[in-house]
């Protein structure tokens, strides 16, 4: 395992720099990176991909390129009109609702990234359940007017119930994220009917095949995110993009260009707004460069430790 620590371009999730733990195995490398704060049970799904990846264990592709977003951190107008105008996607994912921003921060970070990407490019928000039901309405109301029409909003509120009555309270489509990935049970959003659109994240949800186990079952179309990986992690995300059935929209895996360096000799940011598939070459040399402290080492050891031993006990 290697360790890497990659400072940030701007602030995301309250992440200033970026941790990456990266597993070696017959077929190459596997991202196991779940956030800091995340306990033994929650980080043990993210370890899943990395073994699969490792491993070589990716179901066929159905397609070669996967249309992307480029995303949009909370930042102000003039920098989100810049970020959108070097992404060069024709779609842009916007971070609303952020602790501490008014309604009116969206509404400007939403005319400029209008501006920016043009009146044929498409604009979706992801409120990460931050809103309660009555503040989702209206802020959806007004932020749609402000981007001049929004292609859906994503996890506009905390739990699976709110996400169903915003949805029918509301024009724009509704995704659900966090009610899948942080869900006991993902298939409530299918069962409440609570989205239009089901964002699945490699990671959490425990490797490519088993996200494509959940999209044959939760019957929705699909956009793959990341979850900040290096693009070591961001293969294992357009591995899932490829081989879905069908890909109707553009997915949120155009986030290596969050970061201010990466593991690749060639890193995946997008070209013509997609991201071609395969394995990126590792570069030994942005492994030593961006190599973690001894000490955070340590503890990424100590934590797979302990996600191994969840796993033992899972399978005997
Ligand atoms: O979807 C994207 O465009 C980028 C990925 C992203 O937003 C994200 C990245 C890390 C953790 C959570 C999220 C999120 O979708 O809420
Ligand atoms: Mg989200």
């Amino acid at each position: 395992m290697r360790v890497v620590s990659i400072p940030m371009r701007t602030r995301f999730r309250g992440v200033t720099v970026r941790e990456a733990a990266l597993v070696r195995g017959p077929a190459g490398w596997g991202e196991w990176s779940p956030f800091l704060e995340y306990d033994t049970s929650v980080a043990e799904p993210w370890l899943r991909c990395a073994e699969e990846a490792a491993a070589g264990d990716w179901p066929a592709p159905l397609r070669d390129v996967v249309p992307v977003n480029v995303t949009v951190p909370a930042v102000g107008p003039e920098q989100a009109h810049t970020i959108v105008l070097q992404g060069g996607c024709r779609t842009a994912k916007v971070k609303v609702a952020e602790p501490g921003q008014s309604l009116a921060d969206d509404e400007a970070r939403l005319e400029a990234v209008r501006d920016a990407i043009g009146p044929d490019g498409k604009i979706r928000v992801d409120a990460n359940g931050a809103w309660s039901v009555e503040e989702a309405v209206r802020a959806i109301a007004v932020l749609d007017r402000a981007a001049g029409g929004l292609e859906y909003v994503e996890q506009p509120t905390a739990t699976v119930e709110d996400l169903a009555a915003v949805r029918r309270r509301v024009q724009v489509p509704i995704a659900a994220d966090e009610s899948i990935r942080r869900a006991a049970d993902p298939y409530r959003v299918r069962d409440l009917e609570a989205a239009d659109i089901a964002v699945l994240k490699v990671q959490p949800l425990g490797g490519v095949r088993a996200c494509l186990r959940i999209a044959e079952e939760i019957g929705l179309p699909v956009v793959v995110s990341s979850a900040l990986e290096t693009s070591v992690g961001i293969a294992a995300g357009i591995a899932l993009a490829a081989a879905l059935p069908e890909l109707p929209y553009a997915c949120g895996l155009a986030t290596v260009q969050l970061l201010t360096d990466d593991v690749a000799t060639s890193p995946l940011l997008p070209v013509d707004g997609a991201l071609r598939i395969g394995s990126p070459a590792v570069d030994e040399a942005a492994l030593d460069r961006l190599a973690a402290a001894p000490d955070r080492i340590a503890w990424w050891e100590t934590r797979l430790a302990a996600c191994r031993l969840l796993q033992q006990d899972g399978r005997s």
